[in-house]
């Protein structure tokens, strides 16, 4: 049976432990569609390709690292093109849309959909829903042509524009029933992902030959299941300038200390890589590793310490680090955004003034404290060579499942591996960093900073130690393991 509010479950049972965990086809509500040929076929690009087409069988697993008498456990299928699909090229009218907040890569993942179809698939009705899921009933649409997105990877943004909130199931599914839309492309993060979970449903309700296709989209890099999402290669490296500046301008003055805030609302992703990667950051705060600022142990003593050492220091901090710690300190009433996403509070700024005003008044030292706040200017580039070259795997195995006739599933890579994920992996939990994992050890190691745990944690987590830290197929995990990034 399916937890609530997922949908229906298609999970296939193999030898010893296997499991498919499979993805929705519009033959399971359209009996006796039609297939046809591929035309990649006859590709000259393609057809030179040994074993073009994905085998029917193919699936990925979720985890790679096992015992000789593990279960083989979770499977998702293997993306790719079919050797047999269940659209004609004059038949395809595609949409793309693009929802939530800004990433690098939006563009490029909007022209390698438009660019795919049309050189790959000979479809020519590919329409751009402007301004996010509310743009199906409430803007404009563009036509989108291979000319026309033909140089967008090189901008920042979405030529479609985005939104929060506005997201109405029948409003929108009426929009691609009236427009004769049959394959929806839909960029964007777990709110998003959920949205497409239910225009899904609903058009499954209908009985429609409509294939919905999720592309996940997420700066933070939070959502379950893939191995990391594009944009976020980006961030980190646009973050190192950011960082830079913040040493630069801590080493040159004394009592120097450079604060940068990045980006990542329940996940410290961006500020871990950010700091592991740059070498210059002498303490990284995220919001899964809770800290404290008084007394033994805490962040002023590590602070006085560090400046003794060193002169200056630099301070990474995510933005949904300490937002416990601020509410207590200014009793902050919760708010939300047109999506439910909490909003928070500068944790920047809040911390560079407690900084501040500890060593002034309890320390008689004037620190020459700068503040640096990157986080919309790093969402606003381009895409770098790394994440355009995997935005175009992801709308290239987004328009092959959609082709095949896959629908109600997002695309991404798995141990490596595209693959078609049911919407429900995704959006069921978010991924985040797990501080009791190798790879917060190996922060903690380079920055040498306090890992603010309590005694309690600290023998809670030497429990763990004496089972297997890398969780093996079968065994529960409530931890959400984001296996090739994370892992090592
Ligand atoms: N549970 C949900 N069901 C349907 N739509 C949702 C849900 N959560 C969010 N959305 C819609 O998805 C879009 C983007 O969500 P948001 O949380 O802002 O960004 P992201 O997709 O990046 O997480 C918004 O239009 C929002 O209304
Ligand atoms: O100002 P906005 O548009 O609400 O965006 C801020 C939020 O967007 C993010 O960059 C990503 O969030 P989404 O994945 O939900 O779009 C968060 O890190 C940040 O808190
Ligand atoms: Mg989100």
């Amino acid at each position: 049976m399916s937890p609530e509010g997922i949908g229906e479950q298609k999970l296939v049972y193999g030898e010893a432990g296997y499991v498919l965990e499979d993805v929705p086809h519009l033959t399971d509500f359209i009996p006796d569609l039609p297939t046809h040929t591929n035309p990649l076929q006859d590709n000259q690009a393609y057809s030179v390709v040994k074993q073009y087409f994905v085998n029917m069988d193919d699936t990925v697993a979720q985890k790679i690292v096992v015992h000789k008498s593990s279960p083989r456990g979770t499977h998702f299928r293997r993306a790719g093109p079919r050797q047999r699909v269940y659209f004609e090229s004059d038949e395809v009218h595609a949409c793309v849309v693009t929802c939530g907040g800004l990433c690098p890569g939006l563009n490029t993942v909007i022209r390698e959909l438009v660019c795919g179809l049309a050189y790959m698939y000979g479809v020519s009705k590919i329409l751009g829903i402007e301004g996010g899921y509310r743009g199906f009933y409430a803007r404009n649409t563009i036509t989108l042509t291979p000319k026309s997105v033909n140089d967008i990877h090189k901008r920042g943004g979405t030529i479609l524009g985005t939104s929060r909130g506005g997201h109405d199931t029948s409003k929108i599914v009426d929009s691609i029933q009236d427009r004769g839309i049959n394959q929806v492309y839909i960029i964007g993060g777990d709110g998003t992902q959920k949205g497409a979970s239910v225009i899904f449903e609903e058009i499954k309700r209908r009985g429609l030959k409509v294939s919905v296709v999720g592309i996940p989209k997420t700066i933070d890099n939070d959502i379950a299941v893939i191995d990391k999402s594009f944009g976020f290669d980006t961030a980190v490296e646009e973050a190192q300038r950011a960082i830079n500046a913040a040493h630069v301008e801590s080493e040159s003055v004394e009592y120097g200390i450079g604060v940068v805030k990045l980006m990542g609302r329940y996940s410290g992703f961006i500020a871990m890589y950010a700091t592991l990667a740059s070498r210059d950051v002498d303490c990284c705060l995220i919001p899964e590793s809770p800290f404290y600022l008084e007394g033994k142990g805490g962040l002023f003593e590590f602070i006085e310490k560090r400046l003794k050492e060193n002169g200056h220091m630099v301070l990474v901090v995510a933005e949904g680090a300490g937002q416990e710690l601020i509410a207590e300190s200014m009793r902050f009433m919760d708010h939300e955004d047109a999506s439910g996403n909490k909003l928070l509070l500068d944790v920047g700024l809040w911390l560079s003034q407690k900084i501040k005003n500890h060593f002034s008044t309890k320390k008689n030292i004037t620190l020459n404290l700068k503040y640096i706040d990157p986080t919309y200017m790093i969402r606003a580039i381009p895409s770098n060579a790394s994440d355009n070259v995997y935005c175009t795997l992801l709308a290239q195995s987004a328009l092959h499942g959609a082709m095949a006739g896959y629908t109600g599933f997002t695309v991404g890579p798995v141990n490596g591996r595209h693959s078609y994920i049911p919407f429900y992996r995704v959006t069921e939990t978010q991924n985040q960093v797990v501080i009791t994992d190798r790879m917060w050890a190996r922060l903690l190691s380079s920055t040498n900073q306090p890992s603010f745990l309590s005694q309690k944690m600290v023998e809670d987590a030497r429990q763990e130690e004496e089972h297997p830290t890398q969780l093996l197929d079968g065994e529960e995990d409530s931890r959400n393991h984001n296996g090739v990034v994370l892992l090592s």
